[in-house]
């Protein structure tokens, strides 16, 4: 039985107060669409609290989203942000803890429950409705919405708070995980963000130079990053970087990205061989048209005693 969301009412102007976000449910709630009064907007599957939408306010979409993404709870979703956790990739086989989960783990094939929302200022400018919307979704191994296959490979309680915060010029994407258990858990994180494009072959990303990276498309040696990256075929990398990273088309700044305690930075286009192979993944040149950067803290493990949390953040601002 899948758990409803608390169904907000519309926050709505009040007279004499500049206009409010409004913050509504699809009407089978499984989406929940937040909207600032000067027009940009985010929209959250409540499975895997993948953020499939996010919109500047002139409607022009910033995250890419495959046309054959599966957006009924069936699979994870091609595109957005969908949420790694506790693993990355395909789970470790000599770590035994997460050795029978499956890839990237069960946060982004769970539902989750929708939490609430919460507006503020965001630089105290009313006139232009200068706000911010914030929504809050959780998951724990209680949760009726919790995906079984996760249950049943990691036996442990933990508790997740994911929250999404939108504001006129960047969105925020922080989570924190809590472990319940009386044991210690291991578990990685990581959002696993599809920024949109318009021709990967004149994007450059800046900000990883001189860090080192696994390079998982050449038997996941490790390497040095010198200079810009540019994509020019298959690309999947684990960097280990501080920093802003930015991406940028035809020299113009689209992206930075910054974060918080998440140490690793994944770098991920498929190319045309490996889009082909993926049966969600449409239009087959859409890897034109995207480029994965995605934070995370998957390099290691973090290790959370009874009692522990862990908390870690991006956010992308639009433009430098
Ligand atoms: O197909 P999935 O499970 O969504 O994963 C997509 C990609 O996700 C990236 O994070 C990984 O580094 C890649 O190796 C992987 O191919």
């Amino acid at each position: 039985m899948v758990e409803r969301p608390n169904k907000p009412s519309s926050l709505v102007a009040t007279p004499g107060l500049p206009p409010q976000p409004t913050v509504n449910f699809s009407d089978d709630n499984s989406l929940v669409t937040a909207t600032l009064p000067t027009g940009e907007s985010i929209t959250v599957l409540l499975y895997g609290a993948t953020v499939i939408s996010w919109k500047d306010s002139s409607s022009t979409e910033k995250l890419w989203l495959s046309s054959a993404a599966k957006l009924d709870g069936t699979k994870p979703v091609r595109g957005g942000i969908p949420l790694v956790f506790p693993v990355f990739g395909p789970p470790p086989a000599d770590h035994a803890q997460t050795s029978s989960l499956p890839q990237h783990g069960f946060a982004r094939t769970s539902r989750w429950e929708f939490l609430g929302k919460s507006t503020s200022e965001s630089s105290g400018d009313q006139q232009t409705g200068d706000l911010s919307v914030k929504l809050d979704f959780g998951l724990s191994s209680a949760a009726d919405g919790l995906d079984p296959k996760g249950k049943a490979a990691w036996p442990f309680k933990f508790n997740l708070i994911y929250s999404v915060t939108l504001n006129r010029r960047d969105l925020t994407t922080s989570l924190v995980v809590t472990n319940d258990d009386e044991r210690a858990f291991d578990c990685q994180v990581l959002m696993h963000t599809y920024l949109k494009v318009k021709d990967i072959t004149n994007v450059t990303i800046s900000g990883l130079d001189s860090s080192s990276y696994v390079d998982k498309v050449d038997a996941a040696s490790t390497k040095t990053q010198s200079g810009e990256i540019r994509i020019e075929g298959e690309t999947d990398r684990v960097y280990t970087a501080d920093g802003p990273v930015t991406v940028s088309e035809g020299g113009k700044t689209l992206f930075t990205v910054t974060r918080d305690n998440l140490s690793n930075v994944v770098v991920w286009n498929p190319w045309v061989e490996k889009a082909k192979g993926m049966g969600d993944f449409e239009p087959k040149d859409g890897y034109r048209e995207m480029l994965c950067v995605e934070p995370g803290s998957v390099g290691g493990w973090q290790t959370l005693e009874k009692g522990d949390a862990f908390e870690g953040a991006q956010t992308i601002a639009l433009g430098a």
